[in-house]
């Protein structure tokens, strides 16, 4: 099952469909019971609840209350629960006086030494960044935070890090993931979903991949299987002054699927030294059929490379356009114009900005929505946190959160390109094809990682480690040989 993530409007919508459990506090009440349990299983596992201190950050409104509920209930398993009230004529009455009833003191500042400390400044009704009172509590907290709903300062919508804002180590949400804990992972820490009886939401904003789901869609070679049914990719991409665009790229999308790998370009020795498996030529007029096309990486924005990127595009397959290809779209956009199968883009932020004319600005989600949209293709946005839009408005956005940037690297994007290009060739969508492409491609950087930096030849190396890694998570059944 894919995972999703909602809108705050949708998770207010959906709380307010709940009548009399909204209305009575009986959400609220199971909300803080999740987000204490969160924090005593911490303070047990490093020792126990008993004579422990735990310090809560209190805002003016429902985020606060939960933190204070949480805090009464984590004070009557005997911590030590002390508050500090942002606003304190505005602090959630009832969750003030079960705070107090349990024991649990609001104090002006937090003492130096705490064993965790609760973010219940601002959750889904926040909007900027954490005020200076809030700012001036957190710069001396050392110990592990644990943000109710959200680390204060993101925004719950667009997942937008504003500055100052909480980091958390833990992040404990209710009913359903909000967009901010997968566009804003690194500073969410592990997010933990409490349910608290909303059911099941349609309508996710934002969806991202399991590793399992992209285990069970990989295609490997069937019983009636051979190297054209499972899909010819072509690589037009490197040039005589970046051969090793073309080698990755190529590499990338050998490693991908059982296919055949045509490669056209000026690398062609370079590519079949590493690779004897590829079939290639100099053009793509001489190269012969494929399934799919990647144009772009290391290729250069001459006259030449104009010219071939047009004879790609004209093409009625799918093609996947990167770097020095996107470069060139951007300055002639009408080649989109004719397309007349599926196109996907994978721009970083600078060939972003390129092809939507502005600089791609905090709300990468809305940008990449709307650039699909415009452009009438898919579109994959390249960072720590990859994103995939449709041209469809009613589908959500898929996103990739690498859970490392070990990726960050010179050729990493060539390789992508080739995994993506690789599994168009073999049928699958724009979409699905490039969610599964981040998602090994993510893998890979980590397994080939291992703890230290690395090339983008040793992140091709870890692909097949990484496809079994998927397809182990999917469980051995799912593929007959
Ligand atoms: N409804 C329910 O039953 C349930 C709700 N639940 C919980 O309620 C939360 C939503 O509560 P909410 O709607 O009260 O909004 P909330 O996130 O507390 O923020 C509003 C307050 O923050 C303030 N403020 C804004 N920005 C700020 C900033 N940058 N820095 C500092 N302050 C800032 C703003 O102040 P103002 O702008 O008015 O001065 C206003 O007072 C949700 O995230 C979940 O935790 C759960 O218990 C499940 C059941
Ligand atoms: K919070």
């Amino acid at each position: 099952m894919p995972v999703d993530y909602f809108t705050a409007a949708a998770v207010r919508a959906a709380e307010a469909a709940t009548g009399d459990l909204l209305t009575s506090g009986a959400l609220m009440q199971r909300a803080a019971t999740g987000v204490a349990n969160v924090v005593a299983a911490h303070l047990v596992s490093t020792g126990g609840c008993y004579g422990r201190g735990v310090g809560l950050v209190v805002g003016a409104g429902d985020n606060g209350g939960d933190a204070l509920f949480a805090g009464a209930l984590l004070a009557r398993r005997g911590v030590s629960v002390c508050a500090v009230l942002l606003n304190p004529e505005r602090a959630h009455p009832a969750g003030l006086a079960a705070l107090r009833r349990s024991g649990g003191r609001v104090v002006e500042r937090l003492p130096a030494t705490m064993d965790a400390v609760v973010d219940g400044v601002v959750g889904i009704g926040g909007h900027g960044p954490l005020r200076e009172s809030a700012a001036t509590v957190f710069a001396s907290v050392t110990a592990p935070v644990f943000a109710v709903d959200l680390p204060s300062g993101i925004d719950a919508d667009t997942g937008v890090v504003h500055d100052p804002a909480v980091s958390a180590d833990v992040t404990v949400t209710f009913g359903v993931r909000r967009n901010a804990h997968l566009l804003a992972a690194p500073h969410c820490g592990r997010v933990v979903l409490i349910d608290i009886g909303l059911g099941d939401l349609d309508g996710a904003d934002l969806r991202s991949w399991t590793d399992d789901e992209v285990g069970r869609c990989w295609p490997v070679p069937g019983p009636a299987d051979d190297k054209y049914t499972q899909g010819v990719v072509g690589v037009v991409a490197g040039s005589p002054r970046y051969p090793g665009a073309g080698v990755l790229c190529t590499g990338a999308a050998i490693h991908a699927t059982s296919g055949l790998t045509r490669y056209a370009g000026s690398a062609g020795a370079q590519v079949l030294s590493r690779f004897p498996e590829v079939v290639v030529s100099e053009s793509p007029q001489a190269a012969g059929r494929v399934q799919a096309w990647i144009v772009g990486p290391g290729f250069g924005v001459d006259d030449d490379a104009l010219a071939r990127l047009r004879t790609v595009l004209a093409a009625d397959v799918p093609v996947l356009v990167d770097a020095d290809g996107l470069t060139m779209l951007a300055a002639h956009p009408e080649l989109l114009a004719a397309r007349t199968a599926a196109t996907l883009l994978t721009p970083h932020a600078g060939e972003f900005a390129r092809l939507a004319g502005q600089p791609l600005g905090p709300d990468r989600l809305a940008a990449v929505r709307d650039l699909a949209q415009r452009l009438g293709v898919t579109v994959l946005l390249k960072g720590r946190g990859t994103l995939i839009a449709g041209p469809e408005p009613s589908t959500p956005v898929i996103g990739n959160d690498a859970g490392s940037s070990w990726a960050a690297t010179a050729g990493s994007g060539d390789v992508l390109a080739g995994l993506a290009g690789a599994l168009l060739a073999s049928g699958r969508s724009p979409v699905d094809a490039a969610a599964m492409a981040a998602r090994v491609h993510s893998v890979a950087a980590a397994i080939g990682a291992d703890d230290a930096p690395l090339g983008a030849s040793r992140l091709l190396g870890a692909i097949p480690a990484a496809i079994t890694r998927l397809r182990r998570a999917a469980g051995a059944s799912v593929v007959r040989q």
